[in-house]
């Protein structure tokens, strides 16, 4: 006989009982109690299981519970914090950590520097059966060591154990269609030498500074990776070509060639860059800012034409491109087209 089962042998349900807290002294609290501060504090302030005294009557007294539970879980049901941790298990898969559960919620983090993936489709069905809650960060979205990627959270204190089942069948049901791996995960970024050309006869000839080679280089270095070379030229679609071949030829993982990428007679690059020899996937992104944009393949080595909002804009359609290509991705137009719904942050 398990705790939950009657003298008869039937399956117990849950049983909950309301103590008024002065009544309270001696019990175990069934689940984790919040303090909210507006501005100051929003966290834990006694935990799951802790031994209620004639000392803590106050400050229980102070975030408005005056009354507690006490639980007996039936057979059929599962406690917030399993139910969070259950589901977070079955969405775990590589670089990616779990929490403790906290207040019937499970943080999957970042193990690693990466990009997160996410499957929408799953996140949504999982949320359709209710009583359990999945958030993430969106698809692809670059997260950093310790960063959240999702949480799971229980709505009741007590939910049927049938709804994280059938979460954990849906999750399941993923791995088989997608040969083993798990829903969420966080995929590594590769080492990239890199090689840069910046293009702009003011910065050739020294009437400006250059601004465009520390921004490159400070991105590139952030997500693990370096900018080798950096060659400046005129604005000269011929010189602009020859350096991009001899970039090519030194064999660097990616080409980026910054400037030159409106509509003016002296923006030479997106030619330059046909020029050369490359697949062009996309000239112009559906993102502002980094809407000049341009993104194609010299022999496989991903090349990118850089506007001048990268420049000055902390976050463009190149910090959404960069890592896809770091993580191994080939871009293609249908990513690109998929950019613009959500794509407006600035200009
Ligand atoms: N009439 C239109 N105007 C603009 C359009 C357009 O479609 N029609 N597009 C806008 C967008 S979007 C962008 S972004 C900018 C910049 O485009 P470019 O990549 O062609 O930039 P440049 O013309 O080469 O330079 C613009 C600006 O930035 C300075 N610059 C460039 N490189 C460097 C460098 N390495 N270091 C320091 N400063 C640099 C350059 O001197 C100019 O001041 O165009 C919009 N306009
Ligand atoms: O390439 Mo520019 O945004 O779109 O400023």
């Amino acid at each position: 006989m398990n705790g939950n089962e009657t003298s008869d042998g039937q399956l117990q349900s849950t049983v909950m009982r309301e103590i008024p807290v002065e009544e309270a002294v001696g019990m175990r609290l069934a689940h984790d109690l919040t303090q909210i501060v507006p501005g100051q504090f929003k966290g834990r302030k006694y935990k799951r299981g802790h031994l209620i005294t004639e000392a803590d009557i106050p400050g229980l007294l102070d975030i408005g519970k005056a009354h507690i539970y006490t639980l007996d879980i039936g057979d059929n049901d599962l406690h917030e914090d399993e139910a969070a941790g259950r589901l977070a298990a079955s969405l775990q898969g590589e670089g990616i950590v779990l929490s403790e559960p906290h207040e019937g919620k499970v943080s999957l983090r970042a193990q690693r520097t990466g990009l997160a993936v996410i499957p929408p489709e799953l996140v949504e069905s999982i949320n359709r059966i209710g009583d359990i809650a999945l958030a993430t960060v969106r698809h692809h979205t670059l997260v950093r060591e310790g960063q959240p990627v999702a949480a799971t959270r229980a709505i009741p204190l007590v939910l049927p154990k049938e709804k994280v089942e059938a979460a954990e069948k849906l999750a399941q049901a993923y791995r088989l269609e997608n040969d083993g791996a798990a829903p969420i995960t966080v995929r590594p970024l590769k080492k990239f030498r890199v090689g840069l050309l910046t293009t702009g006869s003011e910065v050739f000839s020294g009437r400006i500074e250059d601004k465009f080679g520390p921004v490159v280089r400070a991105k590139l270095e952030a997500l693990g990776s370096e900018v080798v070379e950096q060659r400046f030229t005129p604005d000269d679609r011929h010189t602009i070509v020859n350096h991009i071949r001899s970039l090519f030829d030194s064999g660097y993982d990616m080409i980026l060639v910054t400037g030159g990428m409106s509509v003016d007679p002296d923006d030479r690059t997106p030619g330059a860059i046909r020029e050369a020899g490359a697949h062009i996937v996309s000239y112009g992104t559906p993102m502002l800012p980094g809407s000049m944009l341009l993104i194609g393949y010299l022999a496989g080595v991903p090349i990118m034409g850089l506007p001048g909002c990268v420049m000055h804009d902390p976050h463009t359609s190149f910090d959404v491109l960069l890592p896809r290509i770091l993580a191994g991705d080939t871009i293609t137009r249908e990513d690109i087209v998929t950019m613009g719904y959500g794509g407006l942050h600035g200009c």
